[in-house]
Order: C-alpha cells, then sequence, then structure tokens
C-alpha cells in the first residue's frame, strides 16, 4: 500500500512524524512530558520547537515547569570547556540532564533532545557532550538582489527583497530552524559577485529585518561587499566594474583617507542597524571583481582597511583566495597560493582568508589547495561548495559527505605526517585564531528548497561536518535518513546503498581521476571534452592529463616535501589525482595491473550503471516513501539517467578519437 501524504515536502529533516516504536515511544513520553527550561537567551524558541516537535512525534503537549521534578532538566553549569556553544546530556536517574555553559549550548542541545526521538535511539544511557570544532559555521548565498542565484537550482532566491522588511516570510523562520539543527551560526546573504547596493540604507534596513529573525537562532548575519562601494554609482550598473559604488567618492584606492572613512562611517551605520553583525566577506580582484590591487595594493592592504572598520565593533573580514589570471599563470591552478602565501602574516588578525577545498574551481575531485597547512600566521578557512555546480546541479543524485571527508583528511604533512586539513583549519597545527568553515548554499525558493531531495542531505552534511569534522559519514548519513524520510530500518539501509558510492561514480565518469573542466563552458553540466581538450588539458593518441611535475608547470611544487614527492612520480601519485599532475601515457599500468585506458573507460560507465542501480533501489522502497516525495525523487532519477547517458555517449564519442584500442 501506498504511504499517504501528509506532509507539504517542506519540512526537512525536521520532518516530525509519530514514533512506529511503542516502548520507545512510551520512553520518551515519560522522559520529554516535563520540561524546565532555564532562562535564557533562546527559551521562546526552545519551547516552541519541543512543542511541535513533540506534539508531533509523541502526541504530547510538554508542561514548562521550573522545579527540579520535570523530566528534562536544563540548566547553566560551571564547565568553561563547553564554551560558547557546547552542551552536556545526561540521563540521571530517569531524568535527562541538559547542560550549558552559555545559552547557545541550550539551542543546540535541544535540537540534539529532538534527533534523540526522531532517530529513534534509546535513553537509558545518554552521556552525551558536544563542543564545535570550529567556532564558525557559516553558508555563503549567491543570491543576487534580482532574485536569481548564481549557480543556484533550486529556484529563486529565498529572500524576498522587494517584501522587506514590511513583510516577513515564513520560510525565514524555517530556513534558521533548519541551520540551528545542524549547526549553522552565520550566513552571508548575498553573492560574492556583490552588487553593491546591499550596503545602501535601504537594503541595510532589509537585513536588519532578517537578522533579527536570523539571531534568535543563534545566527548571524555577514555581507558579501563590492570593494569599489565607495565609489559613485555608475551609470552602467555593473557589478564587475570597478567604478560602480554606492558613495560618492572617486576611487576605491584602500590607501586613501576618504576611502577608509567611508568605510568606517559606513560599517558605524551597519552596526547602529544590525548591533551582532558578522562582517564582510569579499571578491576581490578575481573574474573582473574590482579590488586593490587595481591601486596596486596588495591583498592585504585592501583587507585591513575593511578589517578596521569593523574591529571595534567586533566584526571580521573574510577574504577569499580564489583569483587566477592565466596571464600571469598559464596553469590557472597556481596562482591563489603565489598571491597569497607571500601575504602571510600581513593581514590584521580579524581578517581570515577563505579558500577553496580545490585550488582549481570546486571541481567532482581535486586534491587540497596547498595554501592548507602553509599559511601559518593567517586564519585560513575552507570554502566548500553545497550547490553541486560540477557535480550534477539538482538533477543528479550526488552525495558530497564523502567528498568532503577526503578533503578533509587530506594530509598536508606540513608538520609532519598526519597534519591533515581537519587538525589544521581546528588549530591543532598552528595556533589559529578563528577555526571556520563556510559552505556554499544549494537552498532556493523551491518547494523542497534544494531542488533535489536528496540535495537536501549535502546542506545537513555540510553543517555537522562543520560542526564536528571528525564526525562519521555513517552517523550523519543515517541521522539524516531517519529525520527526513522517516522510514524504517530496510529502507535506511537502501537510501544509504544509493547515497553513499555517488560520488565516487560521479567523479570517475565526468572528470576521472582528477581530469578537471570537463563541462561545457558556462552551465558546467553537459559535456564538453571537445571544447576544454588541448585548452584546460593534453590529449592526444599517446595519453592525456597536464604535466604539473617538476618539469611540467611545477604546481607540484606548492606541496610539503612528502606530497611533492609523491605527486610529482607517476608511480607514487595517488590514482585519484594522476590526471591533474600528470600527463598519462595510455599504456599506463596502473595499481590494478590494467592499462590505464583500460580503467579510463571502465571509469566512465561508472556514472550511468549508478543511475541505472539506483531507480532498481528506489523502485525497491516505493511503499516505504509517501508517492509525492517518491515521485519527485524518481522524476530526478529518470532525468538523471537520460543526462548521464548523454554524457557518457560525448565523452566515448569524444575519446575514442585517441584511445588505442577503440
Ligand atoms: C560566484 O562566482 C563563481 C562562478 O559562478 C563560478 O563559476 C566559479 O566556479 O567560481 C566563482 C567564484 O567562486 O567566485
Amino acid at each position: 500500500q501506498t504511504v499517504q501524504n501528509t506532509d507539504t515536502g517542506y519540512e526537512l529533516w525536521l520532518n516530525y512524524k509519530p514514533v512506529q516504536d511503542l516502548p520507545l515511544k512510551q520512553s520518551y513520553i515519560q522522559l520529554y512530558s516535563q520540561v524546565n527550561l532555564p532562562q535564557c537567551k533562546y527559551d521562546e524558541v526552545i519551547a516552541e520547537e519541543l512543542k511541535g516537535c513533540l506534539k508531533a512525534t509523541l502526541g504530547i503537549t510538554p508542561r514548562f515547569i521550573s522545579n527540579t521534578r520535570a523530566s528534562i532538566q536544563m540548566s547553566y553549569c560551571k564547565d568553561k570547556s563547553l564554551g560558547m556553544e557546547g552542551y552536556l546530556i545526561r540521563n540521571n536517574n530517569n531524568k535527562i540532564i541538559l547542560q550549558a555553559y552559555s545559552d547557545a549550548g541550550f539551542l543546540y542541545g535541544t535540537f540534539h533532545l529532538i534527533r534523540l526521538i526522531q532517530c529513534e535511539y534509546p535513553l537509558d544511557r545518554l552521556n552525551i557532550r558536544e563542543v564545535p570544532a570550529l567556532d564558525y559555521r557559516q553558508l555563503n548565498h549567491w543570491d543576487d538582489l534580482n532574485g536569481n542565484i548564481e549557480r543556484g537550482y533550486a529556484g529563486k532566491t529565498l529572500w524576498k527583497w522587494d517584501e522587506l522588511p514590511e513583510r516577513l516570510d515564513e520560510r525565514y523562520t524555517d530556513y534558521a530552524r533548519a541551520n540551528a539543527s545542524i549547526g549553522i551560526n552565520g550566513v552571508v546573504l548575498n553573492n560574492v559577485n556583490a552588487d553593491p547596493r546591499i550596503l545602501r540604507r535601504d537594503y541595510l534596513k532589509k537585513v536588519s529585518a532578517l537578522a533579527h529573525i536570523l539571531r534568535k537562532y543563534n545566527i548571524r548575519i555577514y555581507l558579501a561587499a563590492n570593494f569599489a562601494a565607495p565609489m559613485k554609482p555608475s551609470s552602467t550598473p555593473d557589478v564587475m566594474k570597478k567604478w560602480g559604488g554606492v558613495g560618492e567618492l572617486d576611487t576605491a584606492n584602500p590607501l586613501d583617507p576618504n576611502v577608509q572613512e567611508w568605510w568606517n562611517t559606513k560599517v558605524d551605520e551597519i552596526y547602529s542597524l544590525i548591533p551582532d553583525f558578522g562582517g564582510f566577506l569579499v571578491k576581490a580582484n578575481s573574474e573582473g571583481m574590482p579590488g586593490p590591487q587595481d591601486y596596486h595594493c596588495t591583498h592585504a592592504e585592501g583587507a585591513n582597511v575593511l578589517a578596521r572598520a569593523l574591529k571595534p565593533h567586533g566584526g571580521i573580514v573574510i577574504w577569499r583566495t580564489f583569483v587566477y589570471n592565466p596571464q600571469i599563470d598559464k596553469d590557472r591552478i597556481k596562482r591563489s597560493y603565489k598571491e597569497f602565501l607571500p601575504l602571510d602574516g600581513k593581514f590584521d588578525e580579524n581578517v581570515i582568508l577563505q579558500a577553496k577545498n580545490g585550488a582549481l574551481d570546486f571541481q567532482p575531485i581535486e586534491p587540497a589547495q596547498p595554501l592548507f597547512g602553509a599559511m601559518k600566521q593567517t586564519s585560513l578557512m575552507p570554502e566548500l561548495q553545497i550547490t553541486q555546480e560540477y557535480i550534477g546541479q539538482s538533477t543528479y543524485l550526488v552525495y558530497l559527505a564523502p567528498m568532503w571527508k577526503e578533503f578533509l583528511n587530506f594530509d598536508t604533512y606540513c608538520k609532519g605526517a598526519g597534519s591533515n586539513i581537519t587538525k589544521i583549519i581546528t588549530g591543532k597545527v598552528y595556533p589559529t585564531k578563528y577555526r571556520a568553515m563556510a559552505g556554499v548554499a544549494n537552498t532556493g525558493d523551491s518547494n523542497n528548497w534544494t531542488g533535489h531531495h536528496f540535495a537536501q542531505a549535502n546542506w545537513f552534511a555540510f553543517g555537522r561536518l562543520a560542526w564536528n569534522p571528525k564526525e562519521t559519514i555513517e552517523k550523519i548519513t543515517s541521522e539524516w535518513i531517519k529525520s527526513t524520510w522517516n522510514c524504517d530500518r530496510s529502507a535506511e539501509r537502501v537510501i544509504t546503498q544509493m547515497m553513499m558510492p555517488t560520488w565516487n561514480n560521479y567523479a570517475r565518469s565526468h572528470s576521472p581521476y582528477s581530469l578537471g573542466l570537463t563541462t561545457q563552458v558556462s552551465c558546467h553540466y553537459r559535456a564538453g571534452f571537445d571544447i576544454r581538450a588541448n585548452k584546460e588539458w593534453k590529449i592526444d593518441n599517446k595519453g592525456i592529463g597536464t604535466n604539473r611535475t617538476f618539469n611540467g608547470t611545477d604546481y607540484v611544487s606548492q606541496y610539503f616535501p612528502t606530497n611533492c614527492t609523491h605527486f610529482n612520480d607517476i608511480k607514487q601519485c595517488p590514482e585519484l589525482y594522476l590526471l591533474c599532475f600528470h600527463y598519462v601515457p595510455w599504456n599506463h599500468l596502473m595499481k590494478s595491473g590494467d592499462t590505464f585506458e583500460k580503467e579510463f573507460v571502465e571509469s566512465l560507465k561508472q556514472g550511468v550503471q549508478q543511475v541505472e542501480e539506483n531507480i532498481q533501489l528506489w523502485r525497491s522502497i516505493r511503499e516505504k516513501i509517501d508517492s509525492r516525495r517518491f515521485e519527485e525523487v524518481m522524476n530526478c532519477l529518470l532525468k538523471e539517467q537520460q543526462d548521464a547517458k548523454a554524457f557518457y555517449e560525448s565523452a566515448v564519442g569524444f575519446f575514442s578519437a585517441y584511445l588505442p584500442h577503440k
């Protein structure tokens, strides 16, 4: 029989449904029926969330009482090491004790209490201690003021600029709830290709209205700032042109006192409207955006002007390292490291640099950006991409958690073996003032938020990994599935089986062995081998790939010795990264004993095989999933199948001209 639709598709993982297991349900009812709330900043939203959850999952309305008889006791404790956001949960003689040192700990602890029910965990031996490993856990929205989302595949922006600040869409609160439930505590509202108008007073008032909602959930707002903002508005309103600002000056030169004054005044104005404003995110001198180099100044000189304006208010500057310039570096992958490493130590203390996980550009697979581990005196935070720009957008089911783990576990060897990215960003290798991570959001106004139901898992996993980069994928995945699909264990196993291999298979079929840039130039979706060949990588009848070794572009030398030696040697280079570092002869012998050609050809097939398997698997649990979501996912899978086939055919058509054995 088909499971009836009872939801709107809007709930995400906060999809509260009746607990099925009756003995467990009884135990939950006993333990969750009376709550002793602390008097804290978040007690209203905590009570609201608990009421909604407990009504739907257990059919009860909890009583909020302020004495020690309550079955859930929330109270402050003196354990300073819990910090601003950590919490403890214990079962003490059949009472649940939630303790925190600071207010936000209760908020996150409450979502944990809720997750225990959603995932049907037993409560008899609770002994939980959670402290986030990173303090700044942020979403970056590439949302334009006209409602479009750059590289967004889930509809238009969630921010209704035309209606703000008067009308507040109910989704703002749900967005905040979802983020709080996975630990996100900062959001950049607008695109890094920043329209300067976001800094105009009328927009700041709209931003302030959003901040009012988000702060109820411990989320701070940040804005992407256009470096040319202090300049006069231009007659050609092109955000990429340095002469279009919202100020009154003729320059944005960071050394000009008027420019510095402009930023100081603007920042004061922002804080008068948004007292807990987080700071600016800046894309400068990158892909046409204005920046300090327009005035022969360095990134540090530019960033520091903004940092000094923010400093008295406790705000920060997040400065992106995503720069490339084929005129200076023919191999664009090298630029970021060359431009930023010499500036290590030159940034003010409230500046964080933000680097994409890889040095090229959010490819399906890339070795880690070599700046990680190399920057020793500047906080460096990873920018991951939740939106699947090069990874099948909102059509393909690709679960990115395994890719992010690969990155987080990447050993830089900066201080010997074991200096992986997780240790670096959590300050375990060098002391770092800011421990932070950002993800480019995949949300939009589509009914299910992310375009594909399964893309919600990437948003969820990003938040959970930003909270704890060491959390196991198994746990994150299982908890997402249970709280999203409300399904039984056997369906959970099937869904896990669907999700887990998707990234690997996508990468193997769409960007085999880290070939990179294989899609068409503007859509980043359909196959573009013919356009990219012998521009982005080399191919001929003898082999394929980019020689980035000592006798090639020498990109390998940006890595610490052990990696450098390994990557430089075709025999030692991890096969996963082979084509990123080497021009590989088709007849090169792989670890398997097969030729590279044979493996490569096999690899290309993995995309179609994956989706065909997923269609079967999804069909097998039709009875376990509500019919609307079942159909919606099935439609995506069928579209994915079509597109994966087209991609494959295009690949085969292209490569057959070069492969020795056709
Ligand atoms: C926001 O612009 C994006 C651009 O759309 C994207 O194609 C490229 O990957 O990266 C840019 C960036 O990260 O700045």
